[in-house]
């Protein structure tokens, strides 16, 4: 049985990579995570999707054991502002869309919604965010929800076999560096071995499998499976095994980032439950409430924007706050290895794929790959049919998270400058415009979005169309000949729970205070 990782990186991949196999193999694998001491992580990705609950559960982990470490919070949504026009803002959250009378919410606001809000009118937590309240009681509780989050049937699940089961309501900010030290910990706790040196030669065998790692000063490090974790740079899957990089910079030009950790009383600021995606002149700026600092920075186009211009306008956004505060320039590689998975090697984290964080979902693609390795965990015949199955799911789940984020941006009322009208112009992936085309008389369905498995629901999509307003939507002939009151009943209930929950709920910052 084929047993022995090496996994080469200490980020978040790297990391995640050895806490799951842990956890998912116990000492029957033995693993080791081998990381720079010269090299820094990317230092940044702080905001997930709400399916990472999978990843803490299957590690046996709960909210108390590890939020606290992390300075982590909830995110409720991601708040899209000034994307339509200057002052306008929308959010798109993690709440399960109602439908009457066999149509969605949204179709029915589009014929005759209560107000010119289609997010506050067809759910709950928008309301909760602007609040900045919690969606758990100080007692721990969570504001009831179609499911028994204490049920067995809940518990452990991957978010494969979880998969469109229920809409958990909240995802996590949290701080990266801190939780790879947390999942370090757990994982060495567990027997990985860490090596901490550089890699400075990847030996290959006449079939062109890896058959070793040499390092600096620990000599080599042999293994059975290598996983690449060394992000951008992806060392062993594109530079050693030379496996080619399909770039989305075509369709998505947004290339660089400026990143800024500031510190801040989060008690006097009062937190908002969500990721802000602030739309800039060159791209979009955002800002992650996390306990003791926020998170924020600045995506832009290096075509459009210097990363001068780029710091000086991060630093204007956020104020005296920043003042002291180191900048951390990052190159963005956008796009992915056409396969993640080649001979003996797997790449997870940035050097298997990324996508600027509009929707947060470097993590999730780390978490979805993980999922499928361990589910795919190859054996003495290292089957061709197993990787291929891998490789095609990895590729499906970054390909249709890309032309998602490519529909925020076609979708985007604002043309104010060349950047925006560019986005209007720019090529789009194959069967984006013909869906685009269909959404315009019928909102996306399980029929019309990206075809294979990317983690994102139709609702997703219906909320970014409805949000951005730049695409002219029609409500479905049919509801003209239906009787409306069904449908202004759910809109009344959803007022009458958002008062309630705005009344009754705790502040967000009480509640994760009392998490310490
Ligand atoms: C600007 C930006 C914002 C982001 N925001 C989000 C977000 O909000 N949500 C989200 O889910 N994702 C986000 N991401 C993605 C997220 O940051 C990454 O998915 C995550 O950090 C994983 O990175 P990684 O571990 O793959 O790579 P890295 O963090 O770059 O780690 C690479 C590791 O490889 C090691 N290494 C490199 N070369 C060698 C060598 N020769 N020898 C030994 N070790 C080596 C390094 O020491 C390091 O430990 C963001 C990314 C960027 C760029
Ligand atoms: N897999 C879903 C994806 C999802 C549903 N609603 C949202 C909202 C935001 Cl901001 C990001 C992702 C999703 C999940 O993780 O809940």
């Amino acid at each position: 049985m084929l047993n022995r990782v090496v996994i080469v990186g200490g980020g978040t991949a790297g990391w995640m990579t050895a806490s799951y196999f842990k956890a998912a193999f116990g000492d029957r694998i033995d693993i080791t995570l081998v990381e720079s001491g010269n090299v820094g992580s990317v230092g940044v990705g702080e905001a997930t999707f709400s399916d990472i609950r999978h990843f803490f559960e299957f590690l046996g982990l709960k909210e108390k054991d590890w939020m606290p470490a992390c300075n982590a919070t909830y995110k409720l949504a991601v708040r899209f502002e000034n994307w339509r026009e200057p002052g306008h803002y929308f959010y798109h959250p993690f709440e399960q869309m109602r439908s009457v009378n066999g149509f969605p919410l949204t179709d029915w606001w589009l014929k005759d919604g209560p107000t010119d809000r289609f997010d506050k009118d067809c759910f709950v937590m928008p309301s909760v965010i602007d609040a900045g309240l919690s969606p758990r009681r100080m007692d721990g509780t969570l504001i009831d929800q179609p499911f028994d989050e204490g049920a067995d049937e809940m518990q452990g699940l991957t978010m494969s076999e979880h998969q469109g089961k229920t809409q958990f309501p909240y995802a996590y900010h949290f701080e990266a560096a801190l939780l790879a030290k947390y999942l370090a910990k757990y994982s060495m706790e567990r027997g990985v071995k860490h090596v901490v040196d550089d890699v400075e030669h990847v030996d290959l065998d006449d079939r062109g499998w890896i058959s070793g790692v040499r390092t600096a000063e620990h000599g080599d490090l042999t293994g059975d499976l290598f996983v690449d974790c060394t992000g951008f740079r992806g060392l062993l899957i594109n530079k050693a095994l030379e496996e080619p990089f399909v770039s989305y910079q075509d369709t998505l030009p947004n290339d660089s980032a400026i990143a800024l950790q500031v510190p801040m009383d989060m008690e006097k600021r009062g937190i908002r439950p969500c990721t802000t995606a602030t739309a800039q002149d060159a791209g979009w700026i955002w800002t992650i409430p996390l306990l003791g600092r926020v998170g924020t920075g600045y995506v832009y186009a290096r075509d459009y924007l210097s990363p001068e211009e780029a710091e000086r306008t991060l630093r204007e956004f956020v104020g005296p706050a920043a003042a002291d505060v180191e900048a951390n320039h990052i190159r963005m590689r956008i796009g992915r290895s056409r396969n993640s998975w080649v001979n003996n090697c797997v790449a997870i984290g940035l050097s298997s794929g990324f996508v600027e964080p509009l929707e947060s979902t470097g993590i999730f693609f780390i978490h979805h790959a993980i999922e499928q390795l361990a589910k795919n965990f190859p054996g003495p015949d290292w089957d061709p049919g197993r990787r291929d199955r891998y490789n095609d799911a990895v590729g499906h789940v970054m390909d249709g998270v890309r032309e998602f984020l490519v529909v925020h941006y076609r979708s985007a009322k604002r043309a104010d400058n060349q950047y925006w009208r560019d986005t209007k112009t720019r090529k789009i992936p194959d069967g984006v415009a013909r869906r685009m085309e269909q959404w315009k008389t019928q909102l996306p369905d399980s029929e019309t979005i990206y075809p294979y498995y990317h983690g994102l629901p139709p609702y997703s999509y219906m909320c970014v169309l409805l949000g951005m307003g730049g695409i002219d939507l029609k409500p479905s002939p049919a509801l003209g000949l239906s009787d409306p009151t069904l449908a202004q009943r759910e809109f009344e209930a959803i007022r009458e729970k958002t008062e309630q929950l705005t009344k009754t709920l705790p502040k967000a910052y009480e509640y994760f205070s009392q998490l310490r």
